[in-house]
């Protein structure tokens, strides 16, 4: 339960004294995600979200997060919208954490995804991509290349108690990334985070995306390979090609990838895997016991990892070159 700060019912109507959106009714801590405190808000106008934000995500990039939310929107793409307080702002303190009220998105997150699933994701990746295409305020990437290293240092001395070998193994993959990561493919608005739980649906139909809390400008087809660890692979971690297939199909399907970008795919990926293998390396070894959060397992990104190492080509995710020369 991502539950970090505790708010009383005092905290609470203060703050909410400043919306028009009545009393609260009810508000309970939500069960999921690992970076903020969210819950739940009941109010006489309605139920809305309450995130606190914690950890990794700075205050002085909000006005990048809540304006992309806004942004994408205007331009078709269903995700939750900043509530606006009596003053105009989205954006208010509680608990002393920087916090804003969402409108609530219905739908289910999918724990198993199907061939299905990966195909609308694809889709609506493409599509966000397009939507953020002219959104005018940058954000870099806090968590790219340059950035792995300085993360991995603070777990170093204790990576091996995770697995004997990681920290040598994440040293040579560290040494290959920062030599190879490619400098010129086509950059624009990701999301980043694109996983299983970030991803809504109604009746099997995509119905909205949340939690854009890491994102930022970066090479697009870096957050397709994002979505295909997140989404592609089998829970005894064997990657699934008729997903990644689907997946690419749809994103292909709305925004064709450059040969650069093709080529580049597999070490994508194997960043990708790197970034999400070191922040859960570096919460697995830090988050106290007890804390209301379910830790993600650093492991499963390593095995990803290692199984892009012996990816050739964008054929291994399932797309023979003929689907997709341009
Ligand atoms: N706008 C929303 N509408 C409905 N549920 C939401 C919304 N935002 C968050 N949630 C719920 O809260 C959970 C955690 O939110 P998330 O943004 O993923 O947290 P974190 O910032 O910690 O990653 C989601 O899995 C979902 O169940
Ligand atoms: N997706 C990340 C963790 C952060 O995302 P959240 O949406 O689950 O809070 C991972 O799986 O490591």
């Amino acid at each position: 339960m991502a539950v970090y700060t505790e708010i009383t019912d005092d905290d609470l109507a203060g703050f909410l004294a400043g919306y028009d959106l009545g009393r609260a009714l009810s508000c309970k801590g939500i069960a999921e995600g690992v970076e903020n405190s969210n819950y739940l808000l009941r109010t006489e106008r309605g139920t809305f979200i309450l995130t606190l934000y914690e950890k990794r995500t700075r205050e002085e990039d909000l006005p990048f997060f809540l304006g992309l939310m806004q942004h994408l929107a205007a331009r078709g793409i269903t995700c939750p919208q900043p509530v606006k307080a009596r003053d105009g702002g989205a954006l208010g303190r509680i608990a002393g954490r920087p916090a804003t009220i969402v409108t609530f998105l219905d739908g289910v997150w999918v724990k198993r995804p199907g061939v299905s699933h990966c195909r609308q994701v694809g889709e609506a990746l493409a599509a966000l991509h397009d939507a953020g295409a002219d959104f005018a305020i940058p954000r870099a990437n806090a968590l790219t290349v340059g950035d792995w290293r300085p993360l991995f240092e603070l777990s170093k001395p204790r990576a091996d108690e995770v697995l004997p070998g990681l920290a040598a193994e994440i040293e040579a993959e560290l040494d290959h990334l920062e030599a190879h990561w490619p400098r010129d493919l086509p950059r624009g608005v990701i999301h980043a985070d694109l996983f299983c739980d970030n991803v809504f649906f109604l009746g099997g139909q995509l119905s909205g995306l949340i939690d854009f809390y890491f994102a930022c400008n970066d090479f697009l087809a870096y957050d397709l390979a994002i979505c295909l660890n997140a989404w592609c692979f089998e829970p005894d971690h064997a990657f699934n090609a008729t997903k990644g297939r689907a997946m690419l199909s749809g994103y292909l399907a709305k925004r064709p990838l450059s040969e650069a970008e093709t080529a580049a795919l597999p070490l994508l990926a194997r960043g990708s895997a790197m970034r999400f293998l070191l922040t859960r390396l570096y919460d697995w070894l830090t988050t106290p016991e007890g804390a209301l959060v379910k830790k993600k397992d650093p492991l499963e990104y390593l095995r990803k990892l290692r199984f892009h190492r012996g990816v050739a080509s964008i054929a291994a995710y399932g797309l023979p070159p003929e689907d997709y020369a341009i």
